[in-house]
């Protein structure tokens, strides 16, 4: 069968996924909107550790939905462990979900507040033998999300904008080595969880989320430059690459913890 694009504009945005990818009606979809006043602190939550090795910095690649910053995961140089997780997962890729303006960008939500720009920092259980095995399994994947608030230009996300202009549209990569994804988080590790999902197709409930408190800064213009991205491949018409986020979705039942008071 024809293998159904999917994307973020009214023919095949988010409202018309659950037609090809029905677990998009599911009991742990993402993302969520987190209400901190009903996040339940939980001390048996251990401190988060992130090891991160430069070297496994690999490609940038626009994938049409985003771009993404792919890691070299064959073995354990970049890692996650503690936080909510059991056991040790792998980096293999990080990317971004973003606006058209200022105003909304995030996926995931605080007490209704939308942020401009959300970082994600894909992580995979190293009980399982690869990131397609690990994606189709409950505690397959982790994913830490940080978000972006508009303010002074980060320097640290220059090398990542600085690239874009190499992969402006969907299908083009180049090498992008020796960057520490470190750099792009905020001083605090503090953070909210819970289990959810992929947020693109296929949507798989394979996610635990770990979704930190502080943010990072990003200026107008550093924004203006996620937004020079195209949707679109060279020679189509163009598309700009923006509003590629989907909504909140249901909690049904699900508790979020927070490691910090
Ligand atoms: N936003 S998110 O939930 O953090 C997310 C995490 C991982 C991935 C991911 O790495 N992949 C692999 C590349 C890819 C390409 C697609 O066109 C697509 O529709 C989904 C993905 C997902 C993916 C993850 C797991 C199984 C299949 C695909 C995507 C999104
Ligand atoms: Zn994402």
């Amino acid at each position: 069968i024809m293998s159904h694009a999917w994307g973020y504009g009214s023919n095949d945005g988010p409202e018309k996924w659950a037609e090809s990818f029905p677990i998009a009606n599911g009991p742990r979809q993402s993302p969520i909107d987190i209400v901190p006043t009903q996040a339940q602190n939980d001390p048996s939550l251990k401190q988060l550790k992130l090891k991160y090795d430069p070297a496994t910095a690999k490609g940038i690649l626009n994938n049409g939905h985003s771009f993404q910053v792919d890691f070299t995961d064959d073995d354990n140089s970049s890692t996650l462990a503690g936080g909510p997780v059991t056991g040790i997962y792998r980096l293999r890729q990080f990317h971004f979900h973003w606006g058209s303006s200022d105003d909304k960008g995030s996926e995931h939500t605080i007490a209704g507040t939308k942020f401009p720009c959300e970082l994600h920092l894909v992580h995979w259980n190293t009980k399982y033998p690869s990131f397609g095995e690990a994606a189709s399994k409950p505690d397959g994947l982790a994913v830490v999300g940080v978000f972006l608030k508009i303010g002074s230009a980060n320097p640290r996300l220059q090398k990542v904008l600085d690239a874009l202009d190499d992969i402006r549209s969907k299908g083009r990569q180049t090498t992008f080595t020796n960057f520490d994804p470190k750099t792009l988080l905020p001083a605090s590790l503090d953070f909210w969880t819970y289990e959810g999902s992929l947020t693109t197709p296929p949507l798989l409930e394979s996610v635990t989320w770990i979704v930190l408190k502080d943010t990072i800064s990003v200026s107008p213009a550093q924004m203006a430059k996620f937004r020079s991205l195209l949707f679109t491949s060279e020679g189509e018409a163009p598309s700009c690459m923006a509003d590629n986020f989907r909504p909140p979705q249901p909690l049904k039942g699900r508790k979020v913890r927070a490691s910090f008071k």
